[in-house]
């Protein structure tokens, strides 16, 4: 596998991504497969409502108070990955809470974190912050940055085929 000759070469690679509409775990797994990395999807212990606009409240609130979810899993071995490539959407203009709760959980002094980042518009918000702040002694590099399609975009056309005045 060409893969495998990279990631060597890099030393060894995670992959940790949080998504709930499914547009940051497509990049995650391409940078999987491309270094031959391991995948690791970020999930709170208690997972966020399906319903959209319920989600958008909790993370506002969740946001707001500073809450750091309860992971429902952690990396075994993190000190092992030389790389970090962490991936997540943009949530209220910022990184999601769990993002807190994973850096806060995980020790990633010495080790290179590399972002990838989903938006729907309205760009990346203080992203950049939350991870300068909350993973002390990594080289954080630029992220990855990609327009991502917005739940809320199908929901307003969705709502409007059926005749319905978005809330
Ligand atoms: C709770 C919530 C809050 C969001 N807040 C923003 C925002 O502030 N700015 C923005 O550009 N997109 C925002 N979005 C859109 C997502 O960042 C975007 O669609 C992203 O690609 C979703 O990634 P995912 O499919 O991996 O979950 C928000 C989405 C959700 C669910």
């Amino acid at each position: 596998q060409p893969g495998n000759s990279r990631s060597l070469a890099n030393g060894k690679v995670l992959v940790a991504y949080f998504t709930r509409s499914g547009n940051t775990r497509v990049i995650a797994g391409t940078i999987a497969r491309t270094l031959g990395a391991t995948l690791f999807e970020i999930r709170p212990a208690r997972a966020y409502p399906d319903d959209y606009e319920e989600t958008v409240a909790q993370a506002r609130q969740e946001r707001d108070s500073g809450f750091e979810p309860a992971l429902a899993e952690t990396v075994t071995n993190v000190a092992t990955y030389d790389t970090v490539f962490l991936g997540f959407p943009i949530w209220g203009e910022t990184a999601p809470p769990v993002i807190r709760s994973f850096l806060r959980a995980h020790d990633l002094q010495g080790k290179t974190l590399r972002p990838f980042i989903t938006h729907g518009g309205y760009g990346t918000g203080n992203s950049s912050a939350v991870l300068a702040s909350h993973a002390p002694g990594a080289r954080v590099e630029d992220p990855f940055v990609m327009e991502a399609d917005q739940e809320r975009r199908t929901l307003t056309q969705v709502n409007s085929w059926l005749g319905v005045k978005p809330s």
